[in-house]
């Protein structure tokens, strides 16, 4: 599947008008953001901007004080309790630092939600873990292992084997690269544009990457004055005129990257 184009946008994912606080403090002010079928958006923010705390709150694991969001064209609020298991079902998530069960092996974390959402023989599950371990790059002896036994890499590969368990139209990845020597997260971004490619995924990346922004995120949007600041291509980053987007699109760091 290509790249999503301008001309052929599918929204999937539509916030609007979002507003997320804790006590007094409030994170997120009326923020609006659409999400297209089959792209990869990258996004990023200074540290503590509410990076977490929009992904949280669009997976409703965080109340919200105002505002709407649609997944699929349904509006979680309105939706019946079957329509929410449906929906939940779409999405996958990767969490940073991977979440997975330390005192379950890689098949059985794999295999968690598919007991929470399915009724699948034993046999079945097995399978289709053993599909999924296959699909993120693991060897197969991965599936006996526990959490504390795999590398950092092998972490971040096991967690989003569970995040696809049930085959989603939707991934979250919460900095999915970070803790990755250079060469284990360029695989990594490499592995997440095959599965957009061959999977027909959407991919929303959380991420602090300037490599994974480069090369693999179709659109950027950026989180900064409790709002998406800019959103577009790396072009569109490098023409804002914004303080914190210049220093962080055409610091040293991006421009070693840019050449
Ligand atoms: N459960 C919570 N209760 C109170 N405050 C919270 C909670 N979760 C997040 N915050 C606050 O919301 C703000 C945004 O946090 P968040 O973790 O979303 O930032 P971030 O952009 O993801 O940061 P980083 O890049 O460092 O991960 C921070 O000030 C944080 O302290």
């Amino acid at each position: 599947m290509d790249p999503v184009t301008a001309d052929q946008k599918d929204v999937i994912l539509s916030v609007k008008d979002l507003t997320v606080g804790f006590g007094t403090k409030i994170v997120l002010d009326k923020l609006n953001l659409d999400i297209y079928r089959g792209e990869i958006l990258g996004f990023v923010g200074a540290s503590g901007t509410g990076k977490s705390v929009l992904m949280r709150t669009v997976l409703r694991l965080l109340p919200r004080r105002g505002g709407n969001i649609q997944i699929f064209g349904t509006d979680f609020d309105k939706a019946t309790d079957s329509e929410r298991m449906a929906l939940d079902m779409k999405l996958g998530v990767l969490f940073q630092q991977g979440a997975l069960f330390s005192s379950l092996t890689v098949r059985e974390n794999i295999q968690v939600p598919m007991r929470e959402y399915l009724d699948l023989p034993q046999a079945m599950m097995d399978e289709l873990a053993r599909l999924k371990i296959e699909l993120v790059g693991l060897a197969p002896d991965a599936a006996e292992k526990f959490p504390s036994e795999l590398s950092g890499g092998m972490i971040k590969r096991a967690a989003l084997a569970r995040a696809l368990a049930l085959d989603p139209a939707l991934v979250f990845l919460d900095e999915p690269t970070s803790g990755l020597d250079p060469i284990g997260a360029a695989e990594f971004d490499a592995l997440i544009a095959k599965l957009r490619d061959t999977l027909g995924l959407t991919v929303y990346m959380v991420t602090h990457d300037l490599d994974s922004l480069f090369s693999v995120c179709d659109r950027i949007a950026v989180l900064g004055q409790k709002k998406v600041l800019v959103e577009g291509t790396i072009e569109d980053m490098l023409a804002f005129d914004d303080p914190w987007v210049q220093s962080y699109f055409q610091g040293k760091r991006a421009r070693s990257i840019v050449r």
